[in-house]
């Protein structure tokens, strides 16, 4: 019998990707402050923040399996998280505008003592940004609860020229490999 699964997120991203692909879970959201350590690269940041978030939850639930996720935005050996307010929005909007940034995703599956961690990383380039279309985009509300400022599933698509790797690690899940990875744990996904 497949262990119940339960999702530490509070990403509703996460939760329709899960659902899309008709995986069974439960939602319970970790109470972890996101703090990264400076000493980890972007890849052990994210891994470290999803293991985190599911060893949280997994301490009120023994034998389910717990996921955890995490996503940043790299750009210039800077890792860009969510943005405090309108005005760091902007900024990181300004530093991706006609380059090339990173989307890392890290997820933590642990149940008990078993734990397992994995990345993905797409690379996504925008066109140049107007500075009254970056205003307009912030206004809008979007980027607020979004690593780099921006959702690729909403408006901020129109600022994307080209995307190289899985575009659902950018909405916050890499589905495929985690149903992969799920599956070698013993998880059996019936589609
Ligand atoms: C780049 C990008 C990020 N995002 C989102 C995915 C994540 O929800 C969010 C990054 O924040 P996270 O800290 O990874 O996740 P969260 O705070 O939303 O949820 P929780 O910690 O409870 O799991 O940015 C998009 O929705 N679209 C995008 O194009």
């Amino acid at each position: 019998m497949n262990p119940s699964l339960i999702l530490a997120s509070g990403s509703p991203r996460r939760k329709e990707l899960l659902e899309q692909v008709n995986v069974p879970f439960t939602v319970h959201v970790s109470k972890v402050e996101e703090v990264i350590d400076p000493s980890h690269t972007p890849s052990e940041a994210v891994m470290s923040l999803a293991l985190q978030k599911a060893k949280d939850v997994a301490e009120s639930y023994s034998d389910a399996l717990v996921l955890g996720a995490d996503t940043v935005v790299v750009q210039h050996n800077s890792i860009l998280g969510k943005p405090k307010d309108e005005q760091q929005a902007k900024e990181m909007l300004r530093m991706l505008s006609g380059q090339t940034h990173q989307v890392l995703t890290g997820v933590a599956l642990v149940q008990n003592e078993q734990i397992i961690t994995f990345y993905e990383q797409t690379d996504v380039t925008f066109y140049p940004l107007k500075e009254e279309e970056i205003a307009r985009y912030v206004q809008s509300g979007e980027p607020m609860d979004k690593a780099g400022s921006y959702g690729i599933q909403g408006l901020g698509a129109i600022f994307v020229k080209e995307i190289k790797g899985d575009y659902f690690s950018v909405v916050g899940l890499p589905l495929s490999r985690t149903v992969r990875e799920l599956e070698k744990i013993g998880f059996h996904y019936t589609m």
